[in-house]
């Protein structure tokens, strides 16, 4: 019997709000993870960003995880995880994956009795009670790739550690090419095995920016985002003009960041 890699599946982004889409993502990436006949998906996480992260119109991270808590209801595989959104400024990637990844470590040491040195493992390989060491993947839209290129977002160092530690699952979105932009990178050509490409063939541009407008509009999102999500955010009244101007001018946090540490340069 082949055994199958453990393995958990991150999303980081504002969500904001959560729409039917970004859950899809999660199913079409776990479909096309058990067909590589490689993987067993233990679990899905939706990390939702910190408050700081800048990005004009985001909503206070508690609606956000509310809301993500209320679409996530009827799955049982996926949950939602308010580790970053907590944390005392927005963190960087690669970091909420070493997060992560630390948690599913400690998890398995437990449910293994921690005796798990390296040599023990591989001597325990074929006996029933061996648990395989898990892996976790960055899952994320296409749109999120091509980001690696703009300037002065991502460190090299972490997207080196996220395409070669970690490993990505991308997901197809219109108007972005994932192969073409692996293809013009040499990196990341050479670390395709690790970047999984899944393709979306029913295609719809469904995003949490098109929701807001239908909102702050009065139009109907129903179903794009579930009616539990719906009817929070008419309780709470979460969507208006006033909130679409929250961080308005501001530059994103890692954008910030760096320009802050090119400047110390200069100094
Ligand atoms: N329609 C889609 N197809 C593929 N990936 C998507 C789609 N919508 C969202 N994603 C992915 O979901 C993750 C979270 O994205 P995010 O919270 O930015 O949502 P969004 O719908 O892109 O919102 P916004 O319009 O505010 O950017 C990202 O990895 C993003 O690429
Ligand atoms: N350097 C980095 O680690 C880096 C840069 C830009 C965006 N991100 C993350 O990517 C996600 C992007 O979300 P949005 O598409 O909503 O902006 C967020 O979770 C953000 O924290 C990380
Ligand atoms: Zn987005």
């Amino acid at each position: 019997m082949i055994r199958r890699i453990p393995l958990a599946l991150l999303a980081c982004g504002s969500f904001n709000p959560i729409t039917n889409m970004h859950m899809r993502l999660f199913e079409l990436a776990r479909d096309h993870l058990h067909q590589t006949g490689r993987y067993q998906v233990t679990e899905g996480i939706i990390s939702p960003v910190n408050d700081s992260y800048g990005k004009k119109g985001l909503v206070p991270a508690k609606h956000r995880i509310a809301m993500v808590q209320l679409a996530l209801e009827t799955s049982d595989w996926i949950r939602v995880d308010p580790w970053e959104s907590e944390q005392d400024g927005w963190t960087e990637t690669a970091k909420v994956l070493r997060h992560h990844y630390e948690k599913l470590l400690q998890l398995r040491n437990e449910s293994t009795g921690n005796y798990c040195s390296k040599e023990r493992l591989r001597e325990d390989s074929l006996s029933p009670h061996y648990k395989a060491v898990p892996e976790l993947k960055l899952l994320c839209g296409a749109d999120v790739l091509e980001t690696f290129r703009t300037p002065n977002l991502w460190k090299e160092e972490h997207i080196k550690e996220l395409v070669e530690k970690f490993g990505l699952v991308c997901v197809s979105r219109v108007g972005h090419d994932p192969l073409q932009f692996i293809y013009e990178s040499d990196f990341l050509t050479k670390h395709q095995h690790n970047i999984h490409l899944v393709r979306e063939w029913i295609q719809n541009e469904k995003s949490s920016t098109h929701i807001r407008r239908a909102l702050r509009r009065g139009q109907s999102v129903k179903y794009l985002v579930p009616d539990s999500v719906i009817n929070y955010i008419r309780q709470h009244n979460i969507y208006t003009e006033d909130s679409e101007q929250n961080n308005e001018g501001d530059q994103i946090q890692p954008l910030k960041l760096q320009s802050t540490q090119i400047n110390a340069l200069d100094d």
